[in-house]
């Protein structure tokens, strides 16, 4: 077989092959016809045979030839495809975690699955034909010269003004609409992802499908723009097309203008009917030719969707990673902005959680907390200032080593498609069985276990195996106690869940948290109170920190937020017994 690298220019030579083989039965058939229209000669029936097989032979060859070239192209489309695919996740994994905030899984998949697949089509299906696309053209207009230059001109007149005003039309309309075309198909197929994953949402809560506005919407708008640039399509597509069907209505005038002054009238009319069969063909290879310059500036655009997609920089990884020596957390300085914003979501922290302290974050939705907490595990770099974990800045440890010591949990919880044996030990894949049974024991998900009739052994998301939020939590809880590691990071993972759930995740967090340098996110202010250090969060900064009878005494933001928390407990306490 055709070594990688020279499968597309193997596909286009034997494709222009091809295309040469498919105008030799034309030039066949017309000697079979001259052969009989010529007064001169006896009509030689073994000639005419003898054309005929090779008009025949010509046009079977080339269309073998034209399967071969697919073949060699399909199989090269194939490779380029699975190497985008793979060259592309290779770089998403490399990214700043914080790059799948802004991402859904759902566009991201689309944008490499869509963009991937047209680049493979446009290989496979038109890159054959950008051979036939040049060879024919020039091929034939070489012909049309050759036999009778003022045939040749006759003939051409028709189709250069159809051409010129399609050129045109194409020209101005076609970057433009390409690039919304593909925006807006990228955006109903993400919403379309999200949609699906959200149906479960709309049926628990009795929604209609309308609730969906944005998917409609984009539906609507992507409906709006093929119907408005089809019709725009109207007038130019009506001319081209009469256009390239009048040919006959200048070349048969003209062929019989010559007539008059010629007295070979024959070999006049032998020529008219090589015009009558070639002009067709040049016709439809100039077409061919505008659809793959679009279909080649589809395959551009798919190109580089995906290269913009992936055009985000991997966190810098140190030539000289420093050790991590203690468990402390440790912020200095530290600002942050999200890229494209111009608020700092972080605005000159600095803090120490001493090792097995535990440090809460506490303030107003949107001041601030979560970006801390990721900034720890580098979802991003901070712009300014330094984050520290044992003595050495995050930037300089090695990336392993950092996820190492360092366990997350969040409040949406993913596990995997797989056997929730190795979800729990996707924390610690050279874990023992017992230590498994005692990270499960701890997490309380004994009873989850016990409850599923193959146990451990169970298939996540397989056989209408679902787990509810909480108990999910209470796994990935148990895939954080496995891994054992020294700092915890945590987004109060109770917020959400039901009261029977809460009191197992508080304890499976108990245990997770037990000796362990933590930094957590509260939602909750009961959850604070024990803490040895909260953090109030205010606009990005620390407006004050102290354990909770120092902020109490205080009087100040967290005094103020806790009577606010301590009121809506009575009023819903109020509530229930009211109801009860
Ligand atoms: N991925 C992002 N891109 C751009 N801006 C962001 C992003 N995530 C958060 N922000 C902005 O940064 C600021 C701080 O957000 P952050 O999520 O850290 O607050 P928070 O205190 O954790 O809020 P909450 O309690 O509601 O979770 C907010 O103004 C928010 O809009």
């Amino acid at each position: 077989m055709v070594g990688r690298k020279y499968m597309l220019p193997a596909s286009l030579l034997i494709s222009a092959l091809s295309s040469l083989l498919g105008i030799l039965p034309l030039i066949f058939i017309w000697l079979i016809i001259r052969e009989f229209l010529s007064p001169a000669t006896v009509t030689s029936q073994a000639l005419i045979g003898t054309y005929a097989w090779w008009a025949a032979g010509t046009a079977i060859a080339g269309i073998g030839i034209y399967f071969l070239a697919l073949t060699i192209s399909h199989l090269a489309a194939f490779r380029v495809e699975v190497e985008m695919r793979r060259q592309a996740m290779k770089k998403i994994v490399s990214f700043p975690l914080g790059f799948f905030d802004n991402n859904t899984c759902g566009r991201i998949r689309k944008i490499i699955d869509d963009n991937a697949s047209t680049t493979h089509s446009f290989l496979a299906h038109q890159m054959p034909d950008l051979a036939a696309s040049i060879v024919v053209p020039v091929v034939s207009l070489v012909l049309i010269f050759i036999f009778d230059w003022r045939l040749g001109l006759a003939c051409l007149v028709p189709l250069v003004i159809s051409f010129g005003i399609m050129s045109f039309a194409m020209g101005t309309k076609g970057k433009y609409f390409l690039k919304t075309y593909m925006d807006s198909l990228e955006e109903m197929n993400t919403e379309a992802v999200e949609y699906v994953r959200g149906i479960p949402v709309v049926k628990v809560f009795q929604q209609t499908v309308y609730s969906f506005k944005s998917f409609q919407k984009s539906i609507i708008r992507y409906k709006e723009m093929v119907f408005n640039y089809t019709i725009s399509w109207e007038t130019p597509m009506t001319a081209y097309t009469v256009g390239i069907h009048s040919f006959a209505y200048i070349l048969v005038p003209v062929a019989i203008l010559m007539i008059g002054n010629s007295a070979n009238y024959a070999g006049i009319v032998v020529d008219l009917l090589f015009y009558i069969l070639i002009t067709p063909v040049f016709a439809n290879s100039i077409m061919k030719s505008m659809y793959i310059r679009q279909a080649m500036g589809q395959a551009e655009e798919a190109i580089n969707r995906i290269d913009e997609l992936t055009d985000v920089k991997p966190l810098p990884v140190s030539s000289d990673p420093k050790p991590i020596h203690g468990n402390e957390i440790r912020f200095e300085d530290v600002s942050f902005t999200y890229p494209g914003t111009s608020r700092k979501a972080v605005d000159d922290i600095s803090f120490t959680v001493p090792k097995g302290k535990t440090f809460a974050l506490v303030g107003p939705s949107g001041s601030g907390k979560t970006t801390i907490a990721r900034l720890v595990p580098r979802f991003w770099d901070t712009d300014e200032g330094k984050v520290f974990i044992g003595g050495s800045n995050v930037r300089e440890i090695d990336p392993e080593e950092l996820m190492q010591n360092v366990s997350f949990v969040f409040q949406n919880t993913s596990l995997f498609r797989a056997s929730l044996y190795d979800n729990i030990c996707y924390g610690n894949p050279g874990a023992t069985p017992e230590e498994v049974e005692s990270a499960l024991e701890k997490a309380q998900c004994r009873e989850i276990i016990d409850r599923l009739p193959k146990g451990l052994d169970t298939k996540i998301g397989a056989e209408g195996t679902y787990l509810s939020g909480g108990e999910q939590q209470r796994i990935a809880l148990a895939r954080a106690i496995l891994k054992d590691a020294p700092i915890v990071v945590m987004d109060e993972a109770t917020a959400f869940t039901d009261p029977e759930n809460e009191h197992l995740i508080l304890e499976a967090l108990g245990k997770l948290t037990e000796g362990k340098t933590v930094l957590m996110i509260a939602h909750r202010l009961t959850s604070v109170v024990d803490v040895d250090t909260i953090l109030v969060i205010e606009n990005g900064k620390i407006a004050e920190q102290g354990s909770h009878q120092e902020l109490l005494d205080k009087d100040g933001l967290y005094a103020k937020m806790w009577n606010e928390y301590q009121r809506s407990v009575q009023w819903t306490i109020g509530k229930e017994a009211l109801h009860a």
